[in-house]
């Protein structure tokens, strides 16, 4: 290195953390760590308020926008310098904007790396009773599959033996980029062709089949699956940074999600089916891909189609939108153009005709051009991991399970880093290149795949794509652009509505009326219940003791009718015994007048049956009374 870069490094803002790489003139320069290792909640950043963190932020008029966040984290990165602290709803992110800094989590990384889950497509995946793929997996689930499938993906040679196929693929997406050219020569919707050629391409790797994507019209499936990718992701970035409220309510936003991704399913699941079962009724593998995972006794057919559908999930967007970038610089710098086109036509030359996607995937210029064209505008702007330890980062503690996250942008456009980063400059990455680059920082621009054990399992794959298009592209046209430059956006979240901050809005306002709507419910029923449960209360106690009443009159009403017939009884008997007294005295005078004869036994009969007769009415009488008090 030398010593203008080395004055240069020392003065920039990542001074205090400049890590030299073994034998650097900078070895002195360590003593720039800071002494002693600061608490993680004191690393600097934009202050926030609890739970919404510094959402609110993203809503001030001039303020961040999410739909670039690069810039957010490239423009904080400057303000509080190597290593910032932010949150969000739902997630804390340590920024760490030093490649030195960075190496330290690369170097700690694990066999089971974890980055942010997309938790959408994690609660999708479990709702619908899927498996969580390649993508979404963590921990052994993950590697289990990952081992699998990397021995195909990650292969050079397992690569290339698709690359014919693909060639064939880049041959026929210049054809028909030729066709629809309009009168200025200019292709209309450039990034649509993009998106349909980089379909079929990777179909081709899965399915070892041709879609169709690029005849004058789409089948009705290759278009649904067009139009439903796009969806899956203009709807899932919000949803990511949002609080994750669709865990529990299914908001408008989720069922968008949702429906998207079914489509996308479904079409996957049926493509993937369709040629396991033409391989099984004809006994000979069409899908090398998919025979190799049917063969592998980890797998079965959910599986094997889970992955299929990944890889079309993943390897569209990602190769389309890096190609336009590629595409893009080029025709903005018709220099490197021609240097290109220069080495394509030399190569040729020297192989005596067309080259072989070996032959391309060697044409170093072509690699400097992607490299660079990544470089400016990173379509991996950051690439994160969860800490698995305890670690020193920038002089700050790093607790294990934390969220530390490489700002790519940031670093790929910083001055002290790259010179003239703003400049499209492909010879910067050639090894003639005009400046010695730091090998850490020179390292970059693998980080556009991630690193480690994770790293983007269809890198290989999409460099030769890339790789195939660009070469034959060049080689058959002149680029050129004539309209306003153009500048990165996250465009998966600005298509959805004019910002994504809207749509987070919109997210918080259903979440909001939904608490308001499950609120109002909650109160109305708690008042229902609480009256039915008045009213019951009072119809009992009403009822108990009306009945209690009941009970204890007839209980008085029984005691005054015994009371009563005690009291009769006890007057017949006495009557009885004063007649019984009468009679006795009668017949004691009796004796004199004995003499009375016939007629007094008759008076005598007379006067028992009178008795006996007043005695029955009285009886009778008894009875009536009775049976009155009775009632
Ligand atoms: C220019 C194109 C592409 C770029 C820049 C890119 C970038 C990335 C990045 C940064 C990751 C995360 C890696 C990490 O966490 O360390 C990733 C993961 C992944 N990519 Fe790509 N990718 C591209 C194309 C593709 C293609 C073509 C496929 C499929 C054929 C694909 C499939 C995947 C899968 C399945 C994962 C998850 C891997 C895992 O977690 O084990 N990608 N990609």
């Amino acid at each position: 290195m030398n010593r203008g870069k080395l004055k240069k490094l020392i003065k920039c803002p990542f001074r205090k953390t400049l890590e030299p790489f073994e034998g650097s003139p900078l070895s002195e320069d360590v003593s720039a760590e800071p002494a002693g290792v600061r608490p993680f909640n004191s690393i600097p950043g934009p202050q926030g308020l609890p739970f919404i963190g510094n959402l609110l932020e993203y809503f001030k008029k001039d303020g961040p926008r999410f739909d670039k966040l690069f810039e957010v984290h490239k423009q904080r990165s400057e303000e509080y310098g190597p290593i910032y602290a932010e949150s969000l709803p739902n997630f804390h992110n340590v920024v760490i904007s030093s490649p030195w800094e960075y190496n330290k989590v690369i170097r700690a990384e694990g066999k089971l790396p974890q980055r942010r889950a997309m938790e959408p497509i994690s609660h999708y995946r479990l709702t619908r009773g899927m498996g969580l793929g390649l993508v979404t997996a963590q921990g052994e689930e993950w590697y289990q599959q990952r081992t699998v499938v990397s021995k195909k993906m990650l292969k050079l040679n397992e690569v290339t033996s698709f690359a014919g196929e693909m060639a064939h693929v880049a041959d026929d997406f210049v054809t028909r980029l030729d066709s629809v050219r309009d009168a200025e020569s200019e292709v209309p919707n450039l990034e649509k062709e993009l998106f349909k050629w980089a379909m079929e391409s990777i179909a081709t790797f899965v399915f070892e089949e041709r879609l169709g994507c690029l005849g004058e019209k789409p089948t009705a499936v290759t278009q649904s699956f067009i139009d439903n990718l796009a969806g899956f992701f203009k709807t899932l970035q919000p949803l990511m940074y949002n609080v994750p409220v669709y865990k529990h309510f299914r908001t408008k936003l989720y069922k968008q999600f949702e429906g998207h991704s079914d489509k996308l399913f479904e079409i996957g699941k049926s493509l993937v089916e369709k040629k396991l079962a033409e391989m099984t009724k004809s006994g000979e593998s069409k899908s090398d891909f998919l025979q190799y995972l049917m063969d592998n006794k980890n797998m079965d057919s959910k599986k094997v189609a889970s992955v299929g559908i990944e890889m079309l999930i993943g390897g569209v967007e990602t190769v389309s939108t890096a190609t336009t970038w590629c595409l893009y610089s080029l025709a903005k710098n018709p220099r490197a153009q021609q240097k290109m086109y220069q080495e394509i036509c030399d190569a040729k030359q020297e192989a005596d005709g067309e080259l072989s996607a070996e032959q391309i995937a060697k044409l170093p210029y072509v690699k400097a051009v992607v490299k660079e064209a990544l470089r400016k505008y990173p379509i991996t702007y950051a690439t994160s991991r969860y800490t698995d330890n305890d670690m020193e980062i920038a002089g700050y503690e790093i607790p294990a399970g934390s969220h530390v996250q490489a700002n790519l942008y940031g670093m790929y456009r910083n001055a002290d880093l790259f010179y003239q980063p703003e400049e499209f400059i492909p010879e910067r990455w050639l090894k003639s290149g005009q400046q010695q680059m730091d090998p850490t920082v020179k390292s970059l621009s693998q980080l556009i795949w991630g690193h480690g054990a994770r790293m983007c399992i269809g890198r290989r794959i999409a460099e030769q794509e890339i790789h195939l298009a660009l070469s034959k592209i060049v080689n058959k046209f002149s680029l050129s652009y004539h309209h306003k430059d153009v500048e990165p956006l996250i465009v998966v979240a600005i298509v959805v509505v004019s910002a994504a901050a809207a749509v987070v809005v919109a997210e918080l306002v259903e979440v909001v009326v939904v608490v308001v709507v499950v609120v109002v419910v909650v109160v109305v029923v708690v008042v229902v219940v609480v009256v039915v449960v008045v009213v019951v209360v009072v119809v009992v106690v009403v009822v108990v003791r009306r009945r209690r009443r009941s009970r204890k009159r007839r209980r008085t009403t029984t005691k005054q009718q015994q009371r009563r017939r005690r009291r009769r009884r006890r007057r017949r008997r006495r009557r009885r015994k004063e007649e019984e007294e009468e009679e006795e005295e009668e017949g004691g005078g009796g004796g004199g007048g004995g003499g009375g004869g016939e007629g007094e036994g008759e008076g005598e009969k007379e006067k028992v049956e009178k008795e006996e007769e007043e005695q029955q009415q009285q009886q009778q009488q008894e009875k009536k009374e009775d049976e009155e008090e009775v009632k």
